[in-house]
């Protein structure tokens, strides 16, 4: 059976029929509700709070492995970061990852190829990534279908996510995939809420808000903190828009957030005037992995999105070494984590440092400590004791 006709023959009612149908295809649920009196906001809060616990044992199951793994799905990690390919079967994931890394993938018009993780490097910018060419995943894959859960486990795992589609087959694609992913705790293109659920032994529950609930009321929050059985909490809301799919993503704590890019692949085969409409897809890149076009833009996307900051070693009375970087990830990128990631001895030895590039003060050099915030390019020297 095709893609299309077994997506045709799946597809849920548009409108909620408030069943147990309905727990299962959330949207629904909370496009309905909305419309709904408040009564309903008591009984939206707690729904969503019981599918987020309903699905806590897919993404962190009981017999451990977090759903995920399996032979030939763990692979042994190398580069400084890791970008995983998700997407439909047949999109061209392989030949993408083949081209990109240099590293054999099977490529065939023929769906599921790929059967396990397969990984390349690929260096940019003088540091080594990861690539992961996965298997092709269905509708439905983290309710377990075909090999779809082992497929986002390691998905998961990764620093960036590249949601590869076939830009003949329906835009549609897209959000399904997307929720697949969502449906195993992964929040792509978004950072953690600012949320905070502090609980405490008396006094029930207190909700304080910075910004105004436009999304969530309180008796949505209480239904989710009751079917938490949390009767005595601070709730503290900053985060503008916040909903209870937040309020419940805090309380579970399990997921992860994790940068993605959507690549829309094999425009050879459309029109220029298609093409101007592709460009309208946020976060998105077109490109012809077979005719390799507009891979250097992508190339530049996934090394924006990675927000990795190379830092050069300055030994004493020579130049920078400029070829072999040390690479640190934006947020982690102190003189402390740069020390730690040459070797765990040199911070204690440290006296203090000399950085040069745009983390400095001034062109000749600044003397810092640890916990200096370093820069993309910058140079390092290491005074030791
Ligand atoms: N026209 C066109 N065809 C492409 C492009 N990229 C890949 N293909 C073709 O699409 C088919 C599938 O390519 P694969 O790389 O095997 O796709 P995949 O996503 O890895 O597939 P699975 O491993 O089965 O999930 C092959 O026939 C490729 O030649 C492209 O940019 N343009
Ligand atoms: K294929
Ligand atoms: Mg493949």
């Amino acid at each position: 059976m095709s893609i299309a006709t077994r997506k045709s023959r799946m597809r849920w009612p548009e409108v909620c029929l408030c069943t147990t149908a309905c727990l299962l295809h959330l949207p629904n649920v909370s496009n309905h509700l909305a419309q709904k009196n408040k009564a309903t906001s008591y009984h939206l809060g707690q729904l969503k709070a019981k599918l987020a616990k309903l699905r806590r044992e897919l993404i962190s199951p009981s017999g451990g492995g977090g759903g995920g793994g399996g032979i030939g799905f763990d692979v042994a990690r190398t580069g400084v970061a890791s970008v995983g390919f998700v997407g439909f079967p047949s999109v061209g994931k392989s030949t993408l990852m083949s081209k990109l890394t240099g590293t054999h993938s099977e490529v065939s018009e023929i769906d599921f190829t790929t059967l396990t993780t397969v990984p390349g490097t690929v260096k940019v910018h003088g540091a080594p990534i990861q690539i992961l060419d996965l298997p092709g995943i269905i509708e439905g894959a983290n309710d377990g279908r075909g090999r779809g859960r082992q497929v986002i486990a390691v998905a998961r795992t990764c620093n960036l996510i590249f949601i590869v589609l076939d830009v003949l087959k329906p835009l549609g694609d897209k959000k399904t995939i997307q929720s697949e992913l969502e449906g195993f705790g992964i929040r792509l293109n978004k950072r953690p809420p600012a949320v905070m659920v502090r609980k405490k032994d008396k006094g029930g529950i207190a909700i304080t808000n910075t910004v105004p609930l436009t999304n969530i009321d309180h008796d949505e929050i209480k239904a989710v903190l009751s079917e938490y059985k949390l009767s005595n909490a601070d709730v503290t809301i900053r985060e503008p828009n916040c909903t209870s799919d937040d309020l419940v993503d805090v309380i579970e704590g399990n997921r992860v957030y994790i940068p993605a890019l959507y690549v829309l692949n094999k425009i050879d085969a459309i029109s220029i005037e298609e093409l101007d409409l592709l460009y309208k897809i946020p976060n998105s890149v077109p490109v012809s992995s077979k005719e390799w076009m507009n891979i250097d833009e992508l190339i530049e996307r996934m090394w924006e999105a990675l927000q990795l900051v190379r830092v050069y070693t300055k030994p004493r009375g020579q130049s920078p070494d400029y070829s072999t970087p040390v690479v640190l990830r934006r947020g982690r990128c102190t003189v402390d984590d740069f020390c730690n990631t040459i070797h765990k001895e040199i911070a204690k030895q440290m006296k203090y440092a000399i950085v040069w590039g745009s983390s400095a003060k001034h062109a000749r050099g600044q003397k810092v400590g640890l916990d200096h915030v370093l820069e993309d390019e910058d140079v390092v020297h290491i005074s030791k004791r």
